[in-house]
């Protein structure tokens, strides 16, 4: 069958070649070579795009008959490839041929000849440059990705010019088989066709002679210009430096038209002296697509093409869809015609040409790490096209949204959006959400709302945007709109960030119960020290504790099955469901309490996490159950009395304390009341849920190991003495890809999921421990003044506290759950926002050369 597919392919092209059409011929070639590629064991496309190291690798394995067969193949596509124009990669495949062996005279002739064209005797052998033009949204990101998958062999390099600071159409190019990212030059600081003209140069080099050097050389380049762009300065670029005249040739200007707005565009006033760039896009266009046919109706397409023509009389139009067109019609079309041009602009060779924006135009745009919650997000980019679409010529974002493997592409032009998840964000790949507006709306000055921080979620995120917005001095930016408009004011005023540092010591946010805080501190430590601190109880359920321990006397004790001894608590790291537990006792009335229990035959008792009042101690309503497995007597020399060991049950609800002035008494244990908590949801299957709980904790744990700092298990174990300690098991098993498969997140297993992530917390305690007790230091050695050291260790004692806080809130939340769902949910919260503060921290070190910590 492969051989039956490889030769038809061979003969296929050779026709192709011989009626001169050799589009459809490489692409019969290409596809021939592939599968006889595979005829020789090689399943990769090394024999299209690394021929030279194909050859190598294959070459000394297979058969004289094979080699005579390959050695065609790659004559054959050099004859196509000087055909098509591209001679350097016509010399690669002549060469490929050659190393074959049987190098016979022809083939030694068309060798040196496309050499001596790629050398630059022939002027034909410049690269071609196609530039794209078109207004906002006619469709020339969709004609480039079509240009790109095309199966034409041509290795082509991009130039992307955008409007607006974010860049989002470098995320909508979809690189092709012999066009990768590293050929994609992106530039959206400023308008190609002025400011950024020298860049403009410099990138086109720099492409130049990296594709020469990597021996990967380029057939072609295309210049997508910005919808603004007035395309005769571009044009102008090649013939104003040396080495792009030498180089490159212009071989054409390509304009897309959006069929349904251009006349609107044609139509509109310009203020005095300014350019409509509409109408210089067509005049100087030597190829029209006009685009978004399927939009009107004949009689519209009829008038448009009439306008076009009075503007330029010789330009070929073809109607299109999509952008679908054929590529002879737009590639190696050699069209642009300096005469032409000359005859219509005769200034057009003079430098300085000057030329107006129309500057009631701006762009606005953000750029933030972290996911977005789709409904919120179309709730606001809904209202927001509907009441300013007129103004707003293009929308458009690549985002990364809650729950969705891919990104998704938003594309608004005017009011009409769509938007649709297209490729699959990359495993390592940052999730970001970049979305960037055009128009006539004056973004800065409040006229588009500032609700954008209500589509994202996340306090982490409007901190990181805040901090870029710090950092990059970027007046364009959509700002969350923060706590107070004073902040943001003078946020906007201060050009220098190292200022802002010092002069904002400390804001907040809250959002949706969220909280973030960022301190700064002009410290003599090390410069600026920024710390981002983000808490996140609004999420979390608030424990439900029951009412305070009061000194009243003990009501009599009934003898009913609910009643339990109870032991009450300060836990810091909760005791899970599952897990095992070690207790060092001493307490007269504990000790008593063992006894009794042992004495009884009963092993269980409960106990609540107890939290200390003005008003008195307090019980946390839901409590586990402890069974004791087993019971050591402590050497009469320790101040212990017994070593207990026990298993933890599931929780129960406190419904009555029996005995609640014991408590401060101390004359005996406490005894309560208790209650099963059932499930709810108990026949409810949660599948979906758990794999995403699990896909969450994955990535926080790639995260922190690919940081270099995998989790850790901790376990309370009795030491030597036969005393209880809590043991640091180092780094395995941790929160590792491994622990998690093996805790996994069903009904019966989720609680082994909620210890790995407590230890996760109680390991980022640590560290955050460790980070304030270097800062300390260096703040002492740097003669940090006593009044900014105790400020400090006050602060960083409130962090500390707070995150210990956060971490039992979450564990004291899911035990009094009674809902499968819901603790998922719980769980998989806390590990959404620490993957938002990762990302934080993450950009916040970025842009400070790492000298943050959140
Ligand atoms: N209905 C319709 N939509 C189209 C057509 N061609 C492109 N589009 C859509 O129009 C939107 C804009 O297309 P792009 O290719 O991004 O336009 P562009 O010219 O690169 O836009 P800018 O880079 O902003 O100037 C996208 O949503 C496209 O999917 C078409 O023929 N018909």
């Amino acid at each position: 069958m492969a051989s039956a597919s490889w030769t038809d392919g061979l003969a296929s092209a050779q026709a192709a070649t011989k009626e001169g059409k050799f589009f459809d011929a490489v692409q019969f070639l290409n596809s021939c070579m592939q599968d006889y590629a595979k005829v020789l064991g090689d399943e990769s496309d090394k024999v299209l795009k690394l021929p030279a190291a194909f050859v190598e690798e294959v070459e000394p394995k297979i058969s004289q008959e094979q080699k005579e067969t390959l050695r065609q193949m790659y004559v054959l596509r050099g004859d196509i490839l000087v055909g098509l124009g591209a001679n350097k990669r016509a010399a690669v495949d002549y060469g490929c041929a050659q190393a074959l062996g049987n190098p016979d005279a022809a083939l030694k002739e068309k060798l040196s000849k496309v050499q001596a064209a790629v050398k630059g005797a022939d002027p034909d052998s410049k690269i071609p440059v196609t530039v794209l033009t078109g207004f906002l949204g006619s469709g020339k990101t969709t004609l480039l990705n079509r240009i790109l998958h095309e199966n034409h062999g041509k290795r082509i390099g991009i130039i992307e010019n955008e409007f607006g600071e974010v860049g989002i159409d470098d995320s909508l190019i979809e690189a092709g088989p012999l066009a990768t990212q590293e050929n994609v030059i992106e530039m959206n600081n400023g308008c190609i066709c002025c400011t950024v003209r020298g860049d403009l140069i410099a990138g086109l080099k720099k492409m130049i002679k990296k594709s020469t050097k990597s021996g990967k050389p380029l057939d072609g380049v295309i210049i997508e210009t910005t919808g603004l762009a007035d395309p005769a300065p571009v044009a102008q670029t090649f013939f104003a430096d040396d080495f792009v005249q030498q180089n490159l040739a212009l071989d054409g200007i390509v304009t897309l038209v959006d069929a349904k707005h251009l006349l609107m565009h044609l139509d509109e006033e310009k203020p005095e002296g300014v350019e409509n760039e509409a109408v210089e896009q067509l005049a100087f266009a030597d190829r029209i697509l006009l685009n978004k046919c399927d939009l009107v109706d004949e009689a519209h397409l009829v008038e448009v093409e009439r306008r076009i023509t009075m503007i330029n009389d010789t330009v070929k139009i073809r109607r299109t869809t999509q952008s679908k067109v054929d590529m002879d019609f737009i590639l190696g079309i050699q069209a642009f015609n300096l005469d032409k041009i000359l005859e219509m602009d005769d200034g057009f060779l003079e430098d300085n040409q000057d030329h107006q924006h129309d500057d009631r135009v701006t762009s606005a745009g953000f750029h933030v790490k972290g996911e977005v919650d789709q409904q919120k997000l179309n709730e606001w980019l809904g209202t927001l096209l509907k009441e300013k679409g007129a103004d707003l010529f293009r929308t458009k974002g690549v985002l990364a949204v809650q729950g969705m493997k891919e990104k998704f592409v938003f594309q608004a032009v005017h009011m009409a959006f769509t938007g649709s998840p297209q490729r699959a964000w990359e495993p390592d790949e940052e999730r970001i959400c970049k979305l960037t507006f055009i128009g006539h709306v004056q973004m800065r000055s409040g006229n588009v709302s500032l609700k954008s921080s209500a589509a994202i979620r996340g306090v982490a995120l409007l901190a990181a945007c805040f901090v870029e917005l710090w950092l990059q001095q970027s007046g364009d930016f959509l700002v969350p709109e923060p706590a107070s408009s004073h902040v943001r004011r003078r946020l906007i005023q201060w050009p220098e960030p190292r200022q802002l540092l010092i002069l904002f010591t400390s804001w907040q946010v809250s959002r949706q119960g969220l909280t973030a805080t960022a301190d700064a501190w002009l410290s003599k430590i090390r410069g600026s020290k920024l710390c981002l601190r983000c808490s996140s109880h609004g999420e979390v359920p608030s424990p439900v504790f029951l009412p305070p321990l009061a000194d009243e006397p003990s009501a009599p004790v009934p003898p009913e099955p609910g009643t339990l001894p109870c032991f009450p608590l300060p836990l810091h790291r909760a005791a899970l469901p599952g897990s095992r537990r070690m207790l060092n006792v001493m307490e007269r009335r504990y000790t008593a309490m063992y006894e009794d229990l042992l004495t009884a035959g009963q092993r269980r008792f409960v106990v609540p996490r107890v939290l200390q009042t003005a008003q008195g101690a307090r019980l946390a309503e839901a409590a586990v159950v402890f069974v004791i497995t087993d019971l050591l007597e402590a050497p009469s020399s320790s101040r212990f009395r017994y070593t207990v060991q026990h298993t933890v049950h599931k929780p129960v609800r406190i419904a009555r304390v029996l005995n609640p002035g014991s408590f401060a008494k101390k004359n005996t244990y406490l005894r309560v009341e208790c209650l099963q908590i059932h499930d709810h949801d108990a026949d409810r299957d949660y599948w979906k849920e758990e794999r995403a709980l699990f896909r969450e904790l994955r990535e926080v744990a790639s995260l922190r190991e690919s940081a270099g700092d995998p989790l850790r298990r901790w376990e309370y174990m009795s030491d030597r003495s036969g005393l209880c300690r809590l043991v640091d098991h180092g780094s395995a098993p941790g929160l590792s890809e491994d622990s998690l498969n093996a805790a996994g997140a069903s009904r019966e297993e989720f609680w082994d999921l909620a210890e790995l992530w407590q230890g996760y917390w109680d390991r980022r305690g640590v560290a955050l421990r460790q980070q304030h007790d270097r800062d300390i230091l260096a703040a002492r050695r740097a003669d940090c003044g006593p009044r900014s050291l105790a400020e400090l260790r006050r602060s960083y004692e409130a962090e500390s506290v707070e995150h210990q806080q956060q971490g039992a809130a979450l564990m004291q939340a899911l035990l009094q759950s009674a809902s499968h769902g819901e603790r998922l949910e719980l769980l998989r919260g806390a590990a959404q926002r620490e993957l938002q503060r990762l990302a934080a921290v993450a950009a916040v070190a970025a842009s400070t050369g790492g000298e943050a910590h959140a």
